[in-house]
């Protein structure tokens, strides 16, 4: 699988994987790229299906988006990373967490799914929604999930949305409705920072919070008056919890 990536930083700094929510791409990292890469080799991906990937005819699975990232490693001949990834690239950073512990040093997960399988109708019908219409059908909801009201900079991300390819977005909506990380979550060594916001209904606080508790020695952040979008809306706030936790 061919991942499309733009790499920021030095050459020979440690590695920072950046993994984007659903329908974004490495471009909705713009407001942590320049701060993360004056110490970091920072690469930011797109997931399959979407943005400069490849898009694969799905479904996908959790496994084939985690072992794609895995593979873009690999073909960076890059031994180990760390990972900062939200929501859905949150829950591709839980599968490496636990499926390929050895690449990585440190991972933060931002608004992470961690069992959408427990209710997978939604995702089994925005998929076909998405099919079925573009998008763009569902861009204006989701947009209204990913920021309160008083964030107005929101166009850069509408067009993120709109841009991404419906087979791309529809495959990982399936991959969502698969996916169950809590079993392994007691089995997790990495440092892990978990990152949850007040007002997030994609990924409502309740279900991150207990991940922090699960995780051995995780550690967690509650970004107040946010929503699911939290690196876009408050990078005041997170690029400095980035750049403690990454070291
Ligand atoms: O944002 C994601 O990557 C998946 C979680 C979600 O529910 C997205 C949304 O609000 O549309």
């Amino acid at each position: 699988m061919r991942l499309n990536y733009v790499e920021t930083g030095p050459a020979d700094a440690p590695v920072v994987l950046l993994g984007s929510s659903l329908g974004a791409t490495q471009a909705m990292w713009a407001p942590q790229v320049d701060v993360l890469a004056k110490r970091f080799r920072v690469i930011a991906f797109d997931h399959r299906g979407h943005g400069g990937s490849e898009v694969p005819d799905g479904p996908y699975t959790i496994d084939d988006l985690g072992g794609d990232v895995v593979e873009l490693l690999d073909t960076l001949e890059v031994e180990q990373a760390s990972y900062v990834g939200i929501s859905l690239g949150g829950a591709v950073g839980l599968w490496l967490a636990q499926n390929a512990p050895d690449r990585f040093h440190r991972f933060v997960l931002i608004c992470p799914p961690s069992n959408p399988a427990e209710n997978p109708q939604p995702w089994i019908d925005r998929a076909s929604q998405v099919r079925a219409e573009g998008t763009q059908a569902i861009t204006e909801a989701t947009l209204g999930r990913w920021f309160l009201p008083e964030f107005k900079d929101i166009d850069p991300i509408r067009q993120l949305l709109r841009d991404c390819p419906a087979e791309g977005y529809a495959a990982c909506c399936e991959a969502l409705s698969t996916t169950n990380l809590l079993p392994g979550l007691p089995d997790i060594t990495a440092p892990v920072l978990v990152i949850t916001a007040d007002s997030d209904t994609s990924v409502p606080p309740e279900t991150v919070i207990p991940l922090a508790t699960q995780i051995p020695g995780a550690h967690l952040e509650i970004i107040e008056n946010a929503a699911h979008l939290v690196t876009y809306s408050h990078p005041d706030v997170i690029n400095p919890l980035l750049l403690a936790h990454l070291g």
